[in-house]
């Protein structure tokens, strides 16, 4: 187990990589502590759980909501729960956004910490402190920045999700690369169907690379004033996708970035053989990269993205294999660059 650092405002939080959830006995007091999961977590881990309430919430982008939110403050209250009460998130990204922005609100805040039990969450949405839900059908609209207190990273975990939910787990892990390490781009190519197969060795690599990729961004930059935006590669696009497909987070963040990639190129800023490199790593790993909708209806829903600042966003560029540069650009550029660029 390796442990890695993220230095908030409020406190620093631990991630355990390679830690076990066996292990979580010696994180938390069973008898002051509220687990909150979705169904199919707590009918594959109820048994390796400490002896405390759980609450169980459904799945799907469909239940991050304000209205999950609520039901989950009055079972809080009919439990008793209180200011020394622990809450912890066992479960993928929407059960961490979910938890660690109950733990943050009720009674204006308890300690919290996640088990985070998918690829995609061990990489990327359980750390860094970014809590929320959605909103009137837009992307992490309400939330807080607060940091849990430990998450634990089981890889072994991983062996029991299903294979489309792996796969949205490696474009996170292909955007760390492509932001911040062409070596860990190299590593992707080489090692494609060892990590497929979720081989240990090659996915406690990655897993311990992603995050400690991300530590670094968030410790430097909590409140995303500056650098943590390149963590939003891919997500511009991504998240309008989303929202107007319904396809899971990763894939619509691995089509953003082939997106996003073009638009460098078409700026200059990026040679084309590295988009091409991109985009083909991204198939390599079975995840589409042409967009279902036409540039437009993305724009349209881009418009109404919590990062616009009037008519004019932050645009995540790449300038070379493992190397990203934001740029504010108005939403008429931006159409005009995609235009050019035939992304649609
Ligand atoms: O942690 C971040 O910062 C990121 O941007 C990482 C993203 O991969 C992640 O999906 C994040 O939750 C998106 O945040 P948002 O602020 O764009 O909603």
């Amino acid at each position: 187990m390796k442990t890695l650092l993220v230095n908030g405002a409020a406190g620093t939080s631990k991630i355990l990589v390679g830690e076990s959830i066996d292990n979580l006995k010696a994180y938390i007091d069973a008898a002051h502590t509220v687990v909150i999961t979705d169904s199919t977590v707590e009918g594959l881990y109820r048994g390796r759980l400490p002896d405390c309430p759980v609450i169980t919430i459904g799945q799907g982008e469909r239940i991050k909501t304000l209205e999950t939110v609520t039901e989950i403050y009055r079972q809080l209250v009919a439990l008793e729960a209180d200011r020394s009460t622990f809450i912890l998130g066992v479960g993928g990204g929407i059960v961490c956004d979910i938890a660690g922005f109950v733990a943050s609100t009720y009674m204006r805040g308890t300690r919290f910490g996640f088990v985070s039990t998918t690829l995609l969450s061990q990489v990327d949405a359980s750390v860094g402190g970014k809590n929320g839900v959605n909103f009137s059908g837009y992307k992490n609209m309400v939330g807080t920045f607060n940091q849990p207190e430990f998450v634990i990273c089981d890889m072994a975990l991983l062996k029991s999700l299903p294979p489309r939910e792996v796969l949205c787990g490696f474009a996170e892990i292909i955007k760390h690369g492509a932001i911040a390490s062409a070596p860990m781009v190299e590593f992707l190519e080489a090692h494609r169907d060892g990590a497929l197969d979720l081989n240990s060795d090659i996915i406690a690599h990655l897993v311990y690379r992603s995050v400690e990729i991300k530590a670094g961004v968030v410790s430097r930059d909590e409140r995303e004033h500056g650098e943590r935006r390149k963590l939003n590669f891919g997500h511009t696009f991504g998240h309008a996708l989303e929202k107007l497909t319904g396809i899971p987070h990763g894939e619509a963040v691995g089509i953003g970035m082939v997106l996003a990639a073009k638009l460098s190129v078409e700026k200059g800023f990026l040679p084309r053989e590295d988009a091409a490199r991109l985009e083909q790593l991204i198939d390599r790993f079975g995840l589409p990269v042409s967009p279902p909708v036409d540039l437009a209806a993305m724009l349209g829903a881009m418009k109404k993205d919590k990062k616009r600042e009037g008519k004019r966003i932050h645009f995540v560029f790449l300038d070379a294999m493992g190397s990203a540069r934001v740029e504010e650009l108005g939403f008429d550029d931006l159409f005009h660059l995609a235009s050019a660029a035939r992304i649609a």
